[in-house]
């Protein structure tokens, strides 16, 4: 099966080389396309790759019929609406390391540049002005830095800063006292980082909630004369009060790279003589290019192939050495979904999934999607995937729990499903055998041991002579070959089971011929 990758921002070239070797990839460079351009195009399409300038949104995502996955080369994925994309089980990947050495390097460019007037200086000889008075600047050794947000660039611009011999002291969620302690640097609110700072550097992501952080009242917080940077996001700092903030003197100086519209044309930001600005080239080295545009298309390749990727965004990462672990139970998790779904055939109201002995000691938050997407899939088909199994069966209105326990009544791992629906509860057990794969092991109360595979009947019964005889008779009428069979009971006389595995589907009329002998309470054929 070949696939086809639109790349609509430029990448690097030599970056993109994991695409252009596998074999079943084939790759289309469109850029600059128009929104209405990508959405009518998209169609066509099973990923698609972009840097900041592409705007993926919602409408050109539900275009996208055939895609599976969007890669960007990069860290900040605003541009991507990540809602339309889970819903759509479209997995989204990034690639977060590869420009946090450029961005950092471009944020220190900035702040020297800043201290003192390069790029102003450089305009003014350019214009043939020798003016030495109008720029002097000021040293940053033992001036302050107030970091707001040190997660990669963060950490490695506070690294550089102390090279210069600054006074560090910053501010993120994360951030704990040993942590800064041992960073050798200060930290505080972000009130206070604001408030002491003679150089501010923004390195947050742009979220709603960081959306204008740096405000009217923050501005006001700052002290008078505060130099401020911004290499992170466009609107982070409130365009608008940081106007205000420099024509009322209390900013000197501001270095921008990122901008709340990009690409303009204007911006009245860049009338003022202490703003110097850059068009968003913090990643734009080489080198930046070239190690994320490598990152995503592994992703990408690693994808399409069916393997697992390294960076996904809208699906929580899992280390490789866990998914090793885990990932010999998906089958199986997906299947007991799909076994209790066919069972149950009612309207699920919660999901409770109980993992028991090996199971309770790993990662198990993909085997929940997988078994939510067994779940889910008879209804939804192939439009349910591990990206958005959660987030439907949440639209649904659908409770899911997970919980862990040692106790595994006697198996090394035990796997158990359970649906609440308005008539009760149904469960059924899985357990990986070691060597010999998944299998069945529980029913409701009832002990059973099958393959999760095939055609499978479940039968409710009476416990009682003849019963098995006359279903077995009924099914050789039919030329249907019982494979395996299980039997249990309640107890003498009570409730009973059997469960079979048979060589072919059971047809309607076969079904109903079952259910009409006596003694039976309900047949239900699962095909897994
Ligand atoms: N200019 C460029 O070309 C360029 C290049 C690379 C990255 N970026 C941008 O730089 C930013 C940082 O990238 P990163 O790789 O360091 O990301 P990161 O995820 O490693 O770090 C972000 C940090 O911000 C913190 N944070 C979140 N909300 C916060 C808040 N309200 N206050 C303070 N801290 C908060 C997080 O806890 C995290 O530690 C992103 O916006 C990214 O898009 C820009
Ligand atoms: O978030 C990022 O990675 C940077 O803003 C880089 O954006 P770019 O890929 O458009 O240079």
């Amino acid at each position: 099966m070949a696939f086809n990758v639109l790349i609509s921002d430029p990448l690097s070239e030599d970056g993109i080389q994991p695409l252009r070797a596998a074999d079943n990839i084939n790759i289309k460079i469109d850029t600059g396309l128009s929104n209405e351009e990508l959405a009518d195009r998209i169609g066509d399409f099973d990923a698609l790759l972009v840097r900041s300038q592409t705007q993926v949104t919602r409408d050109i995502i539900s275009k996208g019929k055939k895609l599976k996955i969007i890669g960007r080369a990069g860290v900040g994925v605003d541009n991507i609406d990540l809602n339309a994309a889970t819903e759509h089980g479209i997995i989204v990947v990034n690639a977060p390391n590869g420009n946090t050495n450029s961005a950092a390097e471009h944020t220190m460019a900035m702040i020297m540049s800043l201290s003192r007037n390069i790029p102003q200086a450089y305009h003014a000889l350019k214009n043939h002005k020798w003016d030495r008075k109008r720029f002097v600047g000021v040293e940053l050794k033992n001036k302050t830095l107030g970091v707001i947000g040190l997660g990669r660039i963060g950490t490695e611009v506070t690294v550089r800063a102390k090279g210069q011999r600054m006074n560090v002291i910053a501010y993120d969620p994360f951030l704990t006292e040993e942590k800064a302690e041992k960073m050798g640097i200060g930290y505080g609110t972000i009130e206070e980082v604001l408030s002491k700072a003679d150089f501010i550097t923004i390195h947050t992501p742009l979220l709603k909630e960081t959306r204008h952080l740096i405000n009217a009242r923050a501005f006001q917080l700052m002290k008078t004369g505060v130099q401020i940077v911004n290499c992170a996001r466009g609107g982070i700092i409130d365009e608008e009060a940081l106007y205000e903030a420099i024509t009322a003197k209390k900013v000197v100086g501001a270095a921008l790279d990122v901008f709340e519209k990009e690409p303009f044309h204007d911006n009245k930001l860049l009338e003022l003589p202490e703003v110097i600005a850059t068009p968003h080239l913090g990643a734009s080295t080489f080198e930046a290019q070239e190690s994320v545009a490598v990152d995503v298309s592994h992703d990408v390749v690693g994808f399409l192939t069916g393997e697992s990727v390294q960076n996904p965004v809208n699906l929580p990462s899992v280390p490789k050495e866990i998914m090793t672990k885990i990932e010999p139970y998906f089958n199986m998790a997906e299947k007991l979904g799909l076994f209790l779904i066919d069972l149950t055939q009612e309207v699920v109201e919660e999901i409770n999934i109980y993992y028991a002995g090996e199971l309770s000691e790993i990662e198990v938050a993909p085997l929940t999607r997988n078994t939510v997407k067994g779940l889910l899939k008879r209804h939804l088909g192939d439009h349910v995937n591990d990206v958005n199994a959660l987030y439907l069966a949440e639209r649904k209105g659908i409770t899911i729990n997970e919980s862990k326990t040692s106790k595994t009544k006697g198996f090394t791992n035990l796997l158990t499903v359970e649906v609440k629906t308005k008539s009760g509860k149904r469960q059924v057990s899985g357990t990986l055998l070691n060597g010999l794969g998944p299998r069945i092991v529980k029913v409701d109360n009832y002990s059973v041991d099958v393959t999760p595979e095939g055609h499978l009947v479940f039968i409710h019964h009476k416990d009682q002579p003849g019963v098995i005889g006359r279903m077995g008779s009924l099914l050789a009428q039919h030329q249907i070959n019982i494979a395996t069979m299980q039997v249990d009971r309640s107890d003498i006389g009570g409730d009973a089971i059997m469960m079979l595995r048979v060589d072919k589907h059971l047809q309607e009329n076969e079904l109903e011929e079952l259910k009409a002998l006596a003694e039976m309470y309900d047949v239900t054929a699962i095909d897994l």
